[in-house]
């Protein structure tokens, strides 16, 4: 069973998967693989730097990752662009990965999908999770842990689909707004309703 992990930025969803992979299960991670298909070499990168031109690259000419966000979370027409370029090969990638751990024999497969429902990519998994924030602490979190300014955060927050649009949408729903033991508490919960553990 491939299980799709999502929800807002800063919501969560690393701390989940790092909590997942204590159980020993698998955790594919979408922006890990958004990361890897946009190195020097692959043919995304060639794409990027042909659309956005060389002033999204750094000194050493990798993409600079700081810049290309500050056009495309203030530009929608841009972010589509962007997304039309890497999401391809992200969805390749993350298929090949979770059929890897399928045949090395385990049972269940976490996708970690950022934009699962954005993307409307609910049909690569059979379950959905959504963890969930309030949005005062999804801005705080998020200003505290990438040091953004008000308007880069808000920014990035106002490019998804607000989380509580999300919960109409997803299989099972964890909320996030207390202490990292809480949400501990609720993922081996959420787990033994599925039967996972
Ligand atoms: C714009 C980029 C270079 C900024 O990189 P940066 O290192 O600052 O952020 P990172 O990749 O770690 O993403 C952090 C979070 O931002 C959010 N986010 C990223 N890309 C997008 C997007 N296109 N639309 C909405 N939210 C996004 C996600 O919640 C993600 O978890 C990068 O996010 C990117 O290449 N995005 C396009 C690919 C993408 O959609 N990735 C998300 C999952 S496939
Ligand atoms: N329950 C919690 N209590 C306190 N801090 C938390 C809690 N859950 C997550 N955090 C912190 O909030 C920040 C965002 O969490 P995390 O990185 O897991 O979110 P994410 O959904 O993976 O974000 P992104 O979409 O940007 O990758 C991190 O600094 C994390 O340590």
């Amino acid at each position: 069973m491939i299980i799709g992990l999502t929800g807002g930025i800063a919501s969560g969803k690393s701390t989940v998967s790092n909590l997942l992979r204590s159980y020993n299960i698998p955790v594919v991670d979408a922006d890990l693989i958004a990361r890897q298909v946009v190195e020097q070499g692959q043919s995304a990168y060639v794409k990027i730097v042909e659309h956005f031109g060389k002033e999204v690259l750094d000194e050493e000419e990798n993409i600079d990752r700081k810049k290309l966000g500050g056009i495309i979370f203030t530009d929608a027409r841009k972010r589509k662009a962007l997304n039309g370029i890497v999401h391809p090969a992200v969805r390749l990638e993350m298929k090949k990965q979770a059929e890897h751990y399928l045949m090395e024999g385990f049972s269940h497969v976490v996708m970690d999908i950022p934009l699962l429902f954005e993307s409307r990519l609910t049909h690569m998994v059979d379950r959905t999770l959504l963890i969930y924030v309030d949005e005062k602490t999804q801005f705080s979190r998020l200003v505290k842990r990438d040091n953004f300014t008000e308007e880069e955060a808000w920014s990035r927050i106002a490019s998804q689909m607000p989380l509580k649009d999300k919960v109409e949408l997803a299989d099972a729903v964890i909320t996030n707004n207390g202490s990292l033991e809480e949400l501990k508490v609720k993922l081996d919960e959420q787990l033994r309703e599925w039967k996972i553990i």
